[in-house]
């Protein structure tokens, strides 16, 4: 099985109700609620064992990134968020004050955001944590930053740098060493404590016209959703890939294609527009210190997803990064 091809089984070509705007098929679920402003609605779960191990990451960072993953959501949506609500299934091997830790990391990012807990569900199960976790955001109702929303020619540009997250976790389960402590902790930190891009969506969400994601996956697995919901071809440049000083002190070429292309978790925004809105959004990034860079192009004579390397050759960019069921 694949995960990709399940969920466009589960597409449905109508809805009963007409406020819907945005079904499955992006970050996130849009429906009007007024006017001005509309809905926006997404949920992911986390489970022990698959997206944390509890042996090196704390109750606290646990809820946090699981709350984190689903901001990054509504963030590339070009939305902000307002709500969110709490399903854990719980095996005996956590205690209750493991849990509470686990709600007060959830609780530290979600007063940043100004967000309320409104509410969740509490079960037993017989092995593993699951925590998942629903986000409710609001967007602009003229904002619409799908990922069906590239054309021929536009920029193509990711926020911060890439590569990090999967790093710190290979870092975490010991398969790589860093010697230099403060790059090793930065690299950790990143793939336990992700920061959603919500100011960036924003900036974004500005623009006349603009396709977005957010990297869960990998950065391939990301523009070969865009590529595919815009029906157009992407063409990146290794060369201008932003990867971070720690990453590139710990990677051999090899295992930093592997980590930049295919680690997935960065939850960068990742997207594109005209080539006049990307001038606008670099300024205006500049002047904030954001961190934008342009890695690429879209184009109409392929409608694949394509890396021109930095020796000059041209490689197809599957969608290849983290897909369930397919490890
Ligand atoms: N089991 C499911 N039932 C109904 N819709 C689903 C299901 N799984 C995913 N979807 C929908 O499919 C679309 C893509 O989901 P996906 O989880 O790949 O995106 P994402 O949340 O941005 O990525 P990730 O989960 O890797 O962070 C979304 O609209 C999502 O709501
Ligand atoms: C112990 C452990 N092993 C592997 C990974 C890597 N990982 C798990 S899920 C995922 C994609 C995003 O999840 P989803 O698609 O469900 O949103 C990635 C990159 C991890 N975080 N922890
Ligand atoms: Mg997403
Ligand atoms: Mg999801
Ligand atoms: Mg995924």
């Amino acid at each position: 099985m694949d995960e990709f091809d399940f969920i466009n089984k589960l597409k449905s070509s109508c809805h009963f109700h007409q406020d819907v705007k945005v079904g499955i098929g992006d970050d996130a679920a849009v429906y009007k609620t007024s006017e001005h402003t509309h809905q926006v609605v997404c949920v992911d779960t986390m489970v022990e064992g698959v997206h944390f191990l509890k042996h090196v990451s704390t109750p606290e960072e646990i809820g946090y990134k699981a709350l984190a993953v689903n901001i990054s959501d509504i963030a590339a949506m070009g939305a902000i968020p307002l709500y969110y609500l709490v399903s854990i299934a719980i095996p005996s091997s956590w205690k209750e004050q493991e849990l509470l830790n686990l709600y007060q990391g959830m609780k530290e990012l979600a007063n940043e955001y100004e967000m309320d807990l409104l509410g969740g569900d509490t079960v037993s199960t017989a092995d593993k944590l699951v925590v998942t976790v629903t986000v409710i955001g609001e967007v602009n109702a003229n904002v619409q930053t799908l990922r069906s929303n590239a054309r021929d020619g536009d920029i193509v540009f990711v926020t911060g740098n890439v590569g990090d997250s999967s790093a710190g976790l290979a870092l975490l389960l010991e398969h790589v060493t860093l010697n230099n402590k403060s790059h090793k902790e930065y690299l950790i930190q990143r793939h336990k404590r992700p920061t959603p891009r919500v100011k960036e969506g924003q900036f974004i969400a500005k623009l006349e016209r603009a396709s977005l994601n957010d990297i869960s996956d990998g950065l391939a697995s990301e523009l070969n959703e865009i590529s595919e919901a815009s029906q157009l071809g992407i063409t990146i440049n290794e060369a201008d890939l932003p990867i971070s000083e720690a990453l590139l002190e710990l990677g051999t070429s090899h295992e930093l294609n592997k980590w930049v292309l295919f680690g997935g978790e960065d939850f960068e925004l990742v997207g594109t527009t005209s080539q006049e809105s990307w001038e606008k959004l670099r300024n205006e990034c500049e002047d904030q210190s954001i961190s934008v860079t342009k890695i690429g192009t879209v184009t109409s004579d392929h409608s694949s997803v394509r890396m021109v390397t930095k020796d000059h050759n041209t490689i197809t960019l599957e969608k290849s990064g983290y897909n369930h069921f397919k490890r």
